[in-house]
């Protein structure tokens, strides 16, 4: 049997296939339903607008021949797109494979509507007559820019803000729950400066909120002014209107986006690019995330609750792999690779317009799905990890090697005092400790062995590579 034989047929993309239920939300902003049904938006808004003005013009209709629509017209345009289901679907698409021109197709969609809308309503209506008001002096690009911009920001304000912050609030969680649990620090892999467990996560927390800060400061630009930015079909039919003040009435006050005033025939998708930018970035950063929390794991720092009836290896049964780290850390790296292609390919167009753009939009929906798994396949590996103190206090305790820079750095300290017997200091503490297995008692005799005054060598020696974590857990104040 052929798989496409099979009704419907299988998907081909994991996002809409295997891991459907975790993408659902962004089907409601960012598929190609989604897209129509907000170009309807757009269309019936703009009919709304030219029949019955703004503050800016006393609410007179812009267009002339045209009555100011009843509450009752307005509504009925406004269920156009509320309304569009299945059915309404395979009806676009009915008109869209005779056009082959999607926003047409949409186009024509409402025009069916305004030719059913005195049936509906029960009596005459100027709607009947308005259909030459539907698309009026648009280019498809007015309609599609505003329909993405939507699109896009209800998804980012909806679904991927809210997720990114869920995860932050619990890496808070953590970073306060362990705050002071001390934790060696590997600096090219080899044993460093201890911290603490908490300051490293308030570390991913700080560098979490700087991208969402810039994310929730993002402009969406929209336009609309015609086939090439000019407003010369809307000045050719109504010379007397002030084009200017309606597109930029609508964009803002209609629209609810940034006004572009100043286009070829597409908004130039400046802000995507930028948009885009610091969607990856902060990808990377929770990338970064994956593999530390991955590596952690490997060491024992973090145990993992096994799932009552899973199974880690089909052959090793003890084993619990953190394998939703490596599927959060894979669809990280998809989702990146697809915006970075998105930002670097909608910035150009050929003079005043080509269509590439047109295919490449439609992908928004993958890069930002492709993030949303990841998010959700971090979120839960992070619910299922804890850290394991006993094995985190034995590598400490086998790494007294670590307080070689304490040591050096008061030795240093005493001698700009003139304290005698600590020239070299740096050279001494390397002798003893550089690549040798320290003990606790190596490092007493070693204080014990230089000319530090009774206060300094107590104060040294109460130093464990447990304590010596400086002021990390402090430092939590600024994750936010
Ligand atoms: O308002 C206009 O349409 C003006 C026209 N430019 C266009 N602007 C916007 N959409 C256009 C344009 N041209 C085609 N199409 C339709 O875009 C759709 C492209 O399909 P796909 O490649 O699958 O994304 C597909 O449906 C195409 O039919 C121009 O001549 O400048």
């Amino acid at each position: 049997m052929r798989l496409t034989d099979i009704s419907p047929i299988p998907a081909l993309t994991p996002l809409d296939g295997r891991y459907k239920s975790q993408t659902a939300p962004l089907v409601e902003y960012l598929s190609e339903p989604a897209l129509n049904r907000e170009r309807m938006r757009v269309e019936v808004e703009w009919m709304i607008l030219l029949a019955n003005g703004f503050e800016g013009n006393g609410f007179q209709p812009i267009v002339d021949g045209v009555e100011p629509l009843t509450e009752e017209e307005q509504a009925y345009l406004r269920a156009i797109p509320e309304t569009f289901d299945d059915e309404g679907i395979k009806h676009h698409a009915a008109h869209e494979a005779i056009t082959h021109h999607d926003v047409k197709a949409v186009e024509y969609y409402i025009d069916d509507e305004l030719d059913c809308a005195a049936e509906v309503l029960g009596h005459e209506t100027q709607l009947s007559k308005l259909k030459t008001l539907v698309h009026f002096a648009c280019t498809s690009e007015d309609i599609n820019n505003l329909s993405y911009a939507r699109c896009i920001k209800n998804a980012m304000e909806q679904v991927w803000l809210p997720t990114v912050h869920e995860i932050t609030d619990h890496l808070v969680q953590k970073a306060e729950a362990y705050a002071t649990l001390p934790l060696l620090s590997l600096t090219h892999g080899q044993p460093a400066t201890p911290t603490t467990l908490g300051k490293e996560f308030a570390v991913y927390v700080y560098r979490i909120n700087r991208q969402l800060r810039h994310i929730e400061a993002q402009e969406y630009l929209g336009k609309i002014n015609g086939a090439t930015g000019t407003f010369g079909a809307h000045l050719a039919a109504f010379p007397h209107i002030d084009w200017l003040a309606v597109s930029r009435e609508f964009v803002e006050n209609r629209m609810g986006l940034t006004w572009n005033p100043l286009t070829t025939q597409i908004e130039s998708h400046d802000w995507q690019a930028e948009l885009y930018g610091a969607v990856a970035h902060t990808n990377r950063i929770l990338h970064n995330l994956c593999v530390d929390v991955w590596m952690y794991i490997s060491r024992g720092v973090f145990a993992q609750v096994p799932v009552k009836g899973a199974t880690g290896s089909s052959t090793m049964p003890h084993k619990v792999n953190p394998i939703r780290f490596e599927n959060a850390e894979a669809n990280f790296e998809l989702s990146c690779a697809l915006l970075d292609s998105l930002s670097a390919t909608l910035v150009e167009s050929r003079w005043q317009r080509d269509l590439t753009d047109s295919t490449t939009q439609r992908n928004a929906g993958s890069a930002l799905g492709y993030s949303l798994l990841a998010l959700n396949n971090l979120h839960g590996g992070l619910q299922s990890i804890h850290p394991n103190e006993a094995a985190m206090r034995a590598e400490l305790d086998e790494n007294w090697e670590v307080l070689g820079e304490p040591i050096q750095t008061v030795m240093r300290a005493c001698e700009l005092a003139g304290v005698e017997g600590m020239e070299h200091p740096y050279e001494k503490v390397k002798d003893l400790m550089r690549g040798h297995r320290i003990s606790q008692d190596d490092v007493e005799r070693f204080i014990d062995s230089l000319n530090f005054d009774e206060q300094t060598a107590t104060r040294l020696k109460v130093l464990t590579p447990a304590t010596y974590v400086g002021i990390a857990a402090q430092l939590l104040q600024y994750m936010r």
